[in-house]
């Protein structure tokens, strides 16, 4: 660790102050803190199981000011409120950040990182390669305002497809773009095919903002799982001859939903219906999506653009087509995102909710993810904003290097659902044990509709209820050292989605710029994905054992042993003993002696013998 004390040396008001803390065993860290500094020597000491915040966190204040503890004086604690509380006017949308004990010195330490995330926001909106990994420049601030995009012709491409989304939704809608046998003569449904970032949006904004009944009702499989792609099929029943089905992909080549595509063609031709008359792909120009879809005469194409990221697409043709099409008035988003755009452009941290999100993030996470992020809207339907927020923060702080190359393991966890329901879940850990957290409340001020609303008992309405839970859980949690943000809006409206999910953009934005890492890359994605396909070939090298040995004549059942020899993979008959369970308990093994729960004892063959495959 001798080499960390020399860290950021050149910047002698960020000298170190603090104690040694204890990071959990589990949390291997391996710092170098994150800086922007040159002066930063790139180190990568892997292993260390304790951080010590004063070589890895320049931010002198901040672990001296956290042991005085948080401000409890009534008086002051109001006079921290109406100091820092923010408002949007125009949106009606306040921030309130008095829970977090960040000091004043604190905040000063922190200006000079401020002003450097600021240029560099500033230098990405105006076509800077902002993910260097992958030489791509980071547009979706430019979607919700075209003029910004740094060329005309990307302007075009904006514009082009937010009309051409408009007009299609339109003649959805009014029945002049329809299903060719459908007894309605219209789509009723939409079944969206997508994963991650090409579902996420789209099933928050749903969830959200969709009508009571909406002109198209949507649905959705994100996933590779067979019972949940026939539970979604076997919903929709007849209503399939009525149902537009929307594949979305960036990549066009994300394997779930390629299966999600495959299973969905496969129910079409099952009820006789044609695919490619209620088909819509939304993908990146010439993608094999884009191909297919082009190839098969599909009803519609939209294109994802290279420089959105798939966690930031909601204001793309990826969210706005759904959107529109269920009824939602996306202009209205795309106003909402713009006008917080331009909030959280000022270069005054606190005029800025998004930099003030980013300086209570790096507060009370230390900069280095100590802390948890808990989401909790009092609304049922911002359900989904927690999970929306999961992939937008932890896939864009998430990250194992800093830009200068060093190790940091950086992220900030994020869960949640809704209160008042979590109170009566896990509320209690929140309150009394482990303290591993902070908490986001979003609060909804409009209960209902005008003219909605009665009295369940004198003076108190349902709504006076949610109200009432969140404020007590809030001081409760404050009463015992928990902090918390509060983000408040008038209304669940297109208008404040748009608004709320520019916010969040930015603030992961800005927040990844103060502890210097690429957030718009996600390269630990692909080990998952590459282990995956290796299980996949590893299995097609099983079967064909099994298949030789099953084509003999008696049939020869093998032990595990005997598959992986065959495989010539003996250090791999742990996953090969994976994949013969599942493969029996699929029916496409059969066990010959033994049972799966005593691998030693098994021995399998093939129920049919492939003489092509075995002869091929
Ligand atoms: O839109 P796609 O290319 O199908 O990608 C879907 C998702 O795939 C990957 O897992 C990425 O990590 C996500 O960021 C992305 O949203």
């Amino acid at each position: 660790m001798a080499a960390l004390s020399g860290l950021c040396s050149s910047s002698p008001s960020l000298k170190p102050k603090h104690d040694r803390v204890v990071i959990p065993l589990f949390r291997k860290y391996s710092l170098a803190f994150p800086t922007r500094s040159n002066s930063c020597s790139k180190l990568s000491v892997a292993g260390e199981v304790s951080a010590d915040l004063s070589k890895t966190n320049s931010v002198g204040v901040l672990k001296k000011a956290k042991q005085g503890g948080l401000e409890k004086d009534p008086k002051a604690l109001w006079r921290r409120y109406v100091d820092w509380l923010y408002q949007h006017k125009e949106l009606g949308l306040y921030l309130d950040v008095s829970r977090i004990g960040f000091s004043d010195e604190f905040v000063a330490e922190m200006e000079p990182r401020f002003q450097a995330a600021f240029q560099a926001m500033e230098d990405l909106e105006k076509g800077a390669i902002a993910n260097p990994d992958e030489g791509r420049m980071v547009g979706h601030y430019w979607l919700r305002n075209a003029k910004l995009a740094p060329k005309p012709f990307l302007q075009v491409q904006i514009e082009k497809t937010l009309d051409a989304v408009c007009k299609f939704a339109d003649d959805v809608i009014s029945g002049k773009i329809k299903p060719p046998s459908s007894p309605e003569g219209r789509f009723t449904q939409i079944l969206s095919v997508g994963i991650g970032g090409s579902a996420l949006g789209p099933q928050f904004v749903a969830e959200a903002l969709a009508p009571d009944n909406p002109p198209l009702k949507i649905r959705f499989i994100d996933n590779t799982d067979p019972g949940g792609i026939d539970h979604q099929i076997a919903q929709l029943g007849p209503e399939l001859a009525s149902t537009l089905v929307i594949v979305i992909s960036k990549s066009g080549g994300t394997p779930e939903t390629r299966n999600g595509l495959l299973e969905v063609q496969k129910a079409f031709r099952e009820a006789g219906l044609d695919f490619s008359k209620q088909g819509v792909a939304i993908t990146q120009e010439n993608s094999l999506l884009d191909n297919t879809a082009r190839i098969e005469g599909w009803v519609a194409r939209f294109p994802m653009f290279d420089w959105v990221g798939g966690r930031t697409s909601e204001m793309s043709a990826v969210g706005l087509l759904p959107a529109a099409l269920q009824g939602i008035d996306i202009r209205e988003m795309l106003v909402g995102a713009s006008m917080m755009d331009n909030a959280t452009r000022s270069r005054v941290l606190k005029d800025n909710p998004a930099a003030l999100l980013a300086l209570c993030w790096y507060w009370a996470c230390d900069g280095v993810g100590s802390k948890d992020m808990v989401i909790l809207p009092y609304k049922d339907s911002l359900l989904l904003f927690s999970r929306y927020l999961q992939q937008l923060v932890m896939e864009s702080l998430g990250k194992e290097f800093d830009l200068d190359g060093n190790r940091v393991n950086q992220g900030i966890s994020v869960y949640g659902n809704k209160g008042s329901t979590d109170q009566h879940a896990y509320i209690q850990q929140l309150r009394e044990g482990v303290h591993n957290f902070f908490v986001t409340f979003i609060e909804v001020l409009r209960d209902r509709p005008p003219g909605h609303d009665w009295e369940l008992e004198p003076g108190v309405t349902c709504g006076d209820y949610l109200f009432g839970m969140l404020q007590g859980t809030r001081s409760a949690l404050y009463a015992n050292d928990r902090e918390s943000v509060t983000v408040t809006v008038q209304e669940v409206t297109p208008r404040s989605v748009g608004a709320l999910v520019a916010l969040y953009e930015r603030a992961v934005g800005l927040y990844a710029s103060l502890v210097n890492i690429n957030a718009y890359h996600q390269p630990g994605v692909e080990a998952g994905k590459k282990a995956a396909g290796e299980v996949l070939a590893l299995q097609k090298r099983v079967l064909a054992v099994l298949n030789e040995a099953s084509c003999k004549e008696p049939v020869e059942p093998l032990t595990l042993e005997e598959v992986a020899e065959r495989c010539h993979a003996p250090e791999d008959i742990e996953m090969i003993y994976k994949i013969i369970e599942h493969m029996a308990a699929n029916d496409r093994a059969l066990i010959a002696e033994g049972n799966c729960g005593s691998p030693n004892s098994l021995k399998v063959f093939l129920g049919e013998c492939n003489l092509d495959e075995l002869y091929a």
